[in-house]
């Protein structure tokens, strides 16, 4: 099967800045994924090379096989791109801006999914508002659905839970699982990295142009092997065997880090001996935040 978008040996320079060192990337038909990297990392240049908007130095990019530079309708067509920035034209209604931006693709008679779409992103109400009139998180929604109008296989997403409320993010992501579900290709790029963690199957890390983490979420989290524990104490004191041990502390929480659960038992010893007692424990599972950061600090 073609991969859903295929990025082989990209590279992209502003003036003296190598954005982008040599990016190899394939995404499969039917994944959920995720392009992690801290700000300017250079995801939003890759996701702009895939949609046309900016040319690559060098390198290869294909969206269902189809070339971005020398196939572009193609390519475009099999796409939709959820960008970053909230770029609208003040003049439109949502239903305009949505019949406008089918026109762009050639597409008349698409009334009932723009109905559909609209309906899913709780829109329909504003269907016949200006954009100018419209909230940024009501702005967002209608970009996402720019992006859909004509049922783009592969769907690119850029932050788009950028300062959006938490109504809105429940019902952005029931509707993209809900597309996923019927066969799209999801690509997203967030900071919020737990949203990657529970949505994404696989996660590409971005660094300074560079891939350096690719892997399916499970074994990405599987690389943190570290257990942490969190303490409140009676009296509120670590003994100093432990201090070496604690890598947070808020309030009265201590967070330790033990290598293996065997340790906890040498942990109580240390705690039993400094007559210091144990008022709350709870072991902390890993998250794609921990793995973030060993990745980041590594490379
Ligand atoms: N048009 C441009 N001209 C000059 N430099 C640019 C341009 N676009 C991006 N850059 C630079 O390229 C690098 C990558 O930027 P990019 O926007 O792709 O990062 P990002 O990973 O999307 O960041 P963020 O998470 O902040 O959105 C940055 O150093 C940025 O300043």
């Amino acid at each position: 099967m073609l991969p859903a978008i295929r990025i082989s040996g990209i590279h992209k320079n502003f003036g003296s800045l190598h954005a982008l060192k040599g990016v190899d990337l394939e995404v499969r038909q039917g994944e959920f994924f995720a392009l992690l990297g801290p700000n300017g990392a250079g995801k939003t240049t890759l996701i702009s090379i895939l949609a046309g908007i900016t040319r690559a130095d060098k390198g290869v990019a294909e969206v269902l096989g189809h070339d971005v530079v020398a196939s572009y309708r193609e390519s475009r067509r099999v796409l939709g791109v959820v960008p970053q920035e909230l770029v609208f034209d003040p003049f439109f209604t949502v239903r305009e801006a949505l019949k406008f931006q089918s026109g762009y693709f050639g597409l008349r008679k698409n009334d009932d999914w723009i109905d559909e779409i609209m309906h899913h992103l709780d829109l329909t109400e504003k269907a016949n508002v200006n954009m100018r009139a419209l909230s940024g998180g009501m702005k967002r929604r209608v970009l996402v659905a720019q992006a859909l109008v004509h049922k783009p296989p592969v769907i690119i997403l850029d932050e788009p839970t950028a300062g959006v409320d938490v109504e809105l993010r429940k019902t952005l992501w029931q509707f993209i699982r809900k597309l996923n579900q019927d066969g799209h290709t999801i690509v997203l790029t967030t900071h919020y990295l737990e949203e990657a963690q529970t949505l994404c199957s696989r996660i590409a890390m971005l660094k300074q142009g560079e891939i350096v983490a690719l892997d399916s979420t499970q074994n990405l989290l599987d690389t943190i092997t570290d257990k942490h524990i969190k303490l409140k104490l009676t009296p509120d004191t670590l003994p100093l065997s432990l201090k070496s041990r604690m890598c947070a502390k808020d309030a009265e929480t201590y967070t330790l880090e033990i290598s293996d659960y065997a340790e906890l038992e040498w942990v109580m010893v240390q705690l039993r001996e400094a007559n210091v007692c144990i008022g709350d424990m709870e072991l902390v599972q890993p998250d794609l935040e921990d793995v973030f950061v060993k990745i980041m600090s590594k490379h």
